[in-house]
């Protein structure tokens, strides 16, 4: 029988299973549902340092034949502001699983606002800082400004001076990767790598109605889903062969247990669901827990650790 149990940095968690930052993460409740679920860790949506009401409906659609194959996302980073998940952190019980806080501020200053009083509540909650919204109307993807990504992480590797994470969007150019490993790499206390993001700016066309599916930014928002599972997997292995000093963190187009394990052969640690998630509730986390168990029975392996990263080539 497959021992789901791993590590985390030098936390023991007890599955490799999560959610992914901004689904079923906003509000207390949600956070709540995640926190009796099956789910090895958690972690909230990405917030701001004030409450956001984020971009105008509908900023949300599956994108579904007869079962849901991705989905489109336009949110506009709406949440609840930063004090509200620093008082849900405040009262989680870390001792059922670690929680992490995913932090987006919409300026580098409010990043190490809310950096700096996230460490002086020195609470056990995983700092997540997502370089990656493609949502914010006006605003860049740090991840794909490599000159500011290397000032952000600079300041907040001498503001926390605690080990933290980042959330990458997707790289599709080996010079990026290679870039961009470079830079985490400069920064010891980056202890994680969440690979990735949504894809940004996709669109998705209503055939009968002529229109996009979403309204903000005319339709151009972030995909998920099956769409982006190998975008996520080349993400997921390319950080892992760049940053041997760092853990992976797998996110993109899980929807069961093969997605899971192959992220995990790609190099990841955890993995973390979104779409299928959204689409699903806090229930996938079990029966995605299930179906990794077993591909790892019938293949002879009893730990995660046996089989991570160890993505033969041709
Ligand atoms: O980082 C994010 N990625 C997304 O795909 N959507 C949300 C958002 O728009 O809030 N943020």
């Amino acid at each position: 029988m497959a021992d789901l149990t791993t590590q985390f940095l030098d936390l023991p968690v007890k599955n490799p299973v999560m959610n992914a930052a901004g689904v079923w993460c906003s509000v207390a409740s949600q956070l709540e549902a995640l926190a009796e679920s099956a789910a090895g860790a958690m972690v909230t949506k990405s917030c701001t340092l004030q409450p956001r009401d984020g971009n105008p409906e509908p900023r949300y659609r599956v994108l579904d034949g007869d079962k849901p194959f991705g989905s489109i996302n336009s949110m506009g980073l709406p949440n609840e502001g930063f004090a509200y998940y620093l008082r849900y952190a405040q009262r989680h019980d870390y001792e059922e699983k670690p929680l992490f806080v995913s932090l987006s501020g919409l300026t580098l200053d409010d990043n190490l606002t809310m950096i700096d009083s996230l460490k002086d509540a020195v609470t056990p909650a995983i700092l997540e800082v997502n370089l990656s919204c493609p949502n914010v109307p006006g605003k860049s993807q740090i991840g794909y400004d490599f000159e500011s990504m290397d000032t952000l992480l600079a300041e907040v590797s001498s503001g926390y001076q605690r080990p933290f994470g980042v959330k990458l969007p997707p790289y599709f150019d080996m010079a990026h990767f290679d870039e961009a490993a470079e830079i985490l790499n400069r920064y010891p206390l980056v202890a994680f790598v969440t690979c990735i993001n949504s894809i940004g700016n996709a669109l998705v066309i209503d055939l009968a109605s002529e229109t996009t599916l979403i309204k903000p930014k005319d339709g151009f928002g972030g995909l998920g889903g099956d769409y982006v599972l190998p975008t996520a997997l080349a993400n997921v292995n390319a950080f892992y062969r760049r940053c041997p000093n760092k853990t992976i963190i797998g996110c993109g187009g899980i929807k069961s247990g093969r997605e899971a394990f192959m992220h995990i052969l790609a190099g990841a640690t955890l993995v973390q669901i979104g779409t299928s998630l959204y689409e699903e509730g806090p229930g996938i986390f079990q029966r995605v827990l299930d179906e990794l168990s077993a591909i790892m029975d019938e293949k002879g392996y009893a730990t995660t650790e046996e089989f991570r990263g160890k993505l033969k080539t041709l």
